[in-house]
């Protein structure tokens, strides 16, 4: 990622001065200005990726003022420095867009990790802005989220291979969004202006399928009294998306096999041979081999479809893209009510990064929803998450590992929750909670960095 520009808005010059030091000897551009309009000559000139924002600033100090003006700069995160007794009004920001909050004197390690996760979220919405700009796309595309090593090696094979019409096959557990991904590189693709066709090939039942996939002529069966299209025919131009392909009855394997290899099947009882030209992406959370191994899945088929695999790994093995998550989420479900978006305390926070999700991203999300739903005054709180698991308030254990996880994913979920623990028994004192983890101040904050906690 290229390096991060920062806009520090403030009135005080030592203010900006030091901020301004500091803030470029951690690596950033900085630009400061000490009102409004100053704001908005920088952005004239500077395409910020993160704005520092005092409450009150000059000519009129009234933080209501401040507030007005919100709404114009946050098509970017804007986090509002406060002075002690604008609590309400801070709030009020959050709820008009605002990134976060943070209160003067600025605790720079706070700052630093801040900042850190507001610019990483934007610099992704900007990447893919640039790729769908890139590739010609208007309409919004699916946003992948998450800046584990995992999902950016996803990110970016999904950037090379959706301009190209190669067959996909994405495996992985459920809920690790499988489907957001193929929908992604549909968007990408050249056919995005085309129909994405979703397919659940375990969840029509097998004398039903065949009719579903390929149509059916009037009279064909007992209850066809017209033609009907089936979901290959609407595909055409556009993509095939096949769910859970693991779980397609053989029979209908065979049939399959035989639209892949000649791009053209006869509907149920019908004699005219269609042509259709679609894209096949599959994914499923069975292990094809095993199936191709114990009988169930044809080996041609198998090969038929594979084209470029795509591996999601399991939420709890990528702990660092949690938090990027909540925020996404959060600012989906406000899009949706119409509301600013809801924020976690760090205690909520660090509730969300230690528990463990087996139903991964799907499951985040709707637990998200239903403390969305509950949270009141703009803030989600361990309170808010208690009343709906009543354990949320016992001190978490250590995240117990799961067989077959990678050495090194085990160490970074084992340093996040040994991390976010010493965090909540110090009050959130670094200091201390370094002391007690045997480490430098230092290193427990690159730490904290480096998972975004
Ligand atoms: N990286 C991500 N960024 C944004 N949203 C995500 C991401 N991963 C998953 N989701 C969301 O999580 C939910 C589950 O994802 P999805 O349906 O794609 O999973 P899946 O692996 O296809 O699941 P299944 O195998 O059960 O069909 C969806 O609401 C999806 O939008």
């Amino acid at each position: 990622m290229t390096m991060a520009r920062i806009v520090v808005i403030d009135d005080e010059p030592a203010f900006r001065t030091l901020s301004a030091q500091w803030l470029r000897s951690e690596g950033y551009e900085v630009h400061t200005g000490a009102d409004l309009d100053e704001l908005r000559a920088l952005l004239g000139r500077v395409d910020a990726d993160l704005i520092l924002l005092d409450l009150s600033l000059p000519p009129l100090f009234d933080p209501h003022h401040t507030l007005a003006a919100l709404p114009e700069f946050t098509d970017r995160p804007v986090i509002i420095l406060t002075g002690h007794g604008e609590r309400e009004l801070a709030l009020e920001a959050l709820r008009q867009g605002a990134w976060d909050l943070l209160a003067k004197p600025m605790d720079p390690d706070l700052l630093a990790v801040v900042i850190r996760r507001a610019i990483t979220k934007h610099q992704l919405v900007r990447e893919l802005n640039s790729l769908k700009t890139r590739m010609g796309r208007q309409h919004p595309i699916s946003t992948l989220i998450g800046a584990s090593p995992a999902m950016n090696t996803i990110r970016a094979l999904v950037g090379r291979i959706a301009p190209t019409d190669v067959r996909v096959l994405v495996t992985g557990p459920s809920g690790t969004g499988k489907e957001v991904i193929s929908r992604a590189i549909h968007d990408l693709s050249t056919r995005a202006d085309g129909p994405f066709i979703s397919v659940h090939c375990g969840a029509i039942p097998a004398e039903l399928l065949e009719s579903e996939l390929f149509g059916h002529t009037k009279g064909a069966f007992t209850g066809a009294d017209r033609n009907k299209d089936g979901l290959l025919k609407l595909a055409d131009g556009g993509t095939l998306f096949l769910d859970e392909i693991g779980d397609m009855p053989l029979a209908m394997q065979v049939k399959l096999l035989r639209v892949l290899q000649e791009g053209s099947f006869y509907p149920v009882g019908g004699r005219t041979l269609e042509t259709i030209n679609v894209r096949v992406i599959s994914a499923t959370n069975a292990s094809l081999p095993d199936r191709v191994a114990s009988g169930e899945f044809r080996e041609d088929l198998f090969y038929r479809i594979k084209g470029v695999t795509i591996e999601t790994r399991p939420l709890d093995e990528r702990p660092e893209d949690i938090p990027l998550l909540v925020s996404h989420f959060l600012e989906l479900q406000a899009q949706g009510c119409g509301q600013p978006p809801l924020h976690p305390d760090s205690a909520a926070f660090h509730w969300f990064i230690q528990r463990r999700w087996p139903g991964n991203v799907r499951e985040l999300k709707s637990t998200l929803d239903s403390v969305a739903a509950i949270a009141q005054g703009g803030i989600i709180t361990l309170d808010d998450i208690a009343l709906l698991y009543p354990d949320a308030r016992e001190q978490a254990p250590a995240r117990p590992q799961p067989a077959g996880d990678t050495l090194d994913a085990q160490v970074r979920a084992l340093e996040i929750a040994l991390i976010t623990d010493a965090l909540t028994r110090h009050d959130n004192n670094r200091t201390h909670a370094a002391q007690a983890l045997g480490l430098s101040r230092q290193g427990l904050l690159k730490k904290i960095e480096r998972y975004g906690l």
